[in-house]
Parts: structure tokens; sequence; C-alpha cells
């Protein structure tokens, strides 16, 4: 018997590994673009899912922004059922209208649109095929725009996505492999444009930065890259831990915060304490910056009679009484 091409073994082990503990029920499903990641990704789970007992499904995402997007996705669709998805669909979208740049509303429309399809089918987890090369690149973007170390964590390999998990199996997978599995099992990925073109600054960041650095420091730095976001994704689920538990000492009855009590806070603690309020209060998570952060800071830390602290949403912060207060202008 012929040995198992190294990129499609490594692939396997990371979604068997990403696959094992999930609970039983409906099936896992695959979010498949057709492209070199998401396609070895697809291959290796409907391989893996039934040798562990469990159901896989495939959805590809129509943007409908490109000639040909319908078709694309319609192929991808019926490749999922030759190769044996228990359901493979398309859902179109509509990325017109919303908020953003053209980016950010097609992948918010994605979102959406595979929330709701695992919601339909009871799906107990979604699978994307975000590669090591995909968690670099965001930490370069990260660190670019000066983000703390929430942003330089990156893409978290689990998070919560309208109540079912998102997991990014292939975080720690490169994407060359994810093309040579693909060569190896006869798969021929479709190449986004959108990947190469200048205009996105990720694209430049793949095309130009990811390998200037590599030239300059050496083909270790996509790797190190991303075992800084490993390193500092654990360090934020720590203090995102104590801030949990700083919130709740902090509480008073009519929900306001204790001024005391943040400021007996350690600042890194006290500004996620600050930034998880805000999220509470009703302030968009978009919009709320480092400097609406260090507004309410300075209610706590150098309080000298000022004005309100505004945050985005219209939600309004002010000190009383030792306490910190929010009221929603009408
Ligand atoms: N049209 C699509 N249909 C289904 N899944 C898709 C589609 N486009 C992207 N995906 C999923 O998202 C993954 C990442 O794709 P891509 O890098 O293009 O998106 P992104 O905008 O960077 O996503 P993110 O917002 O999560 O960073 C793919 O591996 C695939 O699993």
């Amino acid at each position: 018997m012929a040995a198992l091409a190294p990129p499609v073994a490594a692939i396997r082990v990371a979604v068997r590994r990403a696959l094992t503990g999930l609970p039983s029920g409906g099936p896992v499903l695959v979010a498949c673009s057709g492209g070199a990641d998401s396609l070895a990704l697809a291959a290796a789970t409907v391989f893996v899912a039934p040798r562990l007992g469990r159901a896989a499904a495939l959805v590809s995402v129509d943007h409908g922004l490109q000639d040909g997007s319908a078709e694309r996705a319609e192929a991808v669709a019926t490749w999922g059922r030759e190769v044996g998805f228990a359901s493979a669909t398309v859902v179109r979208v509509e990325v017109a209208g919303r908020p953003g740049g053209p980016e950010a509303a097609a992948r918010e429309a994605r979102y959406q649109a595979l929330t709701e399809a695992a919601r339909q089918q009871n799906a107990v987890a979604v699978l994307t095929g975000h590669t090591r090369d995909d968690q670099a690149e965001t930490v370069l973007l990260a660190l670019a725009r000066g983000a703390g170390p929430r942003g330089l964590a990156g893409m978290p390999a689990r998070r919560d996505l309208g109540g079912v998990p998102l997991l990014r199996p292939l975080l720690e997978i490169g994407r060359e492999q994810t093309r040579a599995a693909c060569a190896v099992l006869g798969l021929s990925p479709w190449q986004d444009p959108h990947n190469s073109d200048p205009s996105y600054a990720r694209s430049r960041v793949r095309g130009d930065l990811l390998p200037a650095l590599v030239r300059a420091l050496g083909p270790g730095v996509v790797d190190n890259l991303a075992r800084t976001a490993r390193l500092l994704a654990a360090d934020n689920a720590a203090l995102d831990e104590l801030a949990g538990t700083a919130l709740a000492a902090a509480r008073c009855p009519d929900g306001g915060l204790s001024v005391p009590a943040l400021l007996g806070l350690v600042p890194a603690v006290r500004g996620r304490v600050l930034h998880s309020w805000a999220r509470e209060l009703g302030a968009l998570p978009g919009a709320l910056s480092h400097r609406h952060v260090a507004a309410l800071d300075a209610l706590v830390t150098d309080w000298h009679g000022q004005g309100p602290a505004d945050l985005p949403g219209g939600v309004r912060v002010f000190r009383r009484d030792g306490r910190l207060a929010s009221v929603r202008p009408a």
C-alpha cells in the first residue's frame, strides 16, 4: 500500500483533533469556497468525520460579487456530494447595503449565512480553512495598526458563532501544505483574484510583506508569528478570566461600577473590565477603540470633574458618588 502523502496526513490529523470531543448530534459543517485551504479541509473532513461516527456537511457561499460566482459555488457543492458529504449546499448572500468596506460586508454576510446554515442543519460545529499563513498575516496587520494583545493573538482556533462553535483546524498547517494536499488528491482549487489584488491590505501583506520578511529573517518567520499569536491567546484567556471576576466584584446594585474597586485593579485588568462593561452597555464592538477605553479609565484614574465619556452607539458614561454610571441619551 502506498504511504499517505505527508500534507494529506497532517491535515487529517489536524481535523481529527478538532472533531474529537465535539458533542454528538448533527453534522460538522465545512465552509468551502473552493480555494486550496478550504478544499483540503473539506477533503480531510469527509474522510475523518465518518471514521469518528459523525456526518459531514458542506456549504459554499455565493457572494454574487464576481462573474461566475454562482457556477463556482455550485461546482463546489456538486464536488461535495460526489465525494460523500451527507449534504452540500450553496447559499446566496446579498452583500450590498451592509456597513463597512466590501471585504467586511462580504465577511459579515458570509458568517451570517454560515450561522443560519448551521442552525438549520443542527450542526455541532462550523469548520473554516484558515491556515498558519492567514494567522501570520493577521498578526502582522494587527501589529501595524497598533493592536494590543487581543489583536496580536490573531484568530482563535475556536470561537462562538451565534451559539455554534466555529473551529479553525488548520491554524497550524501551512498554505503550502494545503496546496500540496490538493495536488496529491487531484483537486483543482479555485484562485480567488481578491487574494492577489493589491488594493487589499491583506493581499499586500501576503504578496509583498511576508515574502520580504522571509527573505530577510528566514523561513521560520511565518511559524514564529503564529506562535506569538498562540502565546498571547493563552495570556489573554488568563487576563479575561481575571477581568470577569473583577467586573463581577466591581458591580453596584444599580448596574454601575464602583470606582474604589476599579482603582484597586492593575491597569491591564481594569482596561479589560471597562472594555467588557462598555460592550454590555451596548457600545458598538467594531467602533469601540482603545481611545474610548482610555476615556473611561480617565474617569477612574485621572478624575478632575471632567464631563462624561461618549461611547460609540450613543452610550454616555459619567462618574458620580464614587461610581461609573451610564445613560443612553434619547
Ligand atoms: N465563499 C465561501 N463559501 C464558504 N466558505 C468560505 C467562503 N469564503 C471563505 N470561506 C471560509 O472562510 C475561510 C477563510 O477565507 P478567507 O481567508 O477568504 O476569508 P476571510 O475574509 O479572511 O475570513 P475571516 O474573516 O475569518 O478572516 C475559508 O477557508 C473558508 O473556510
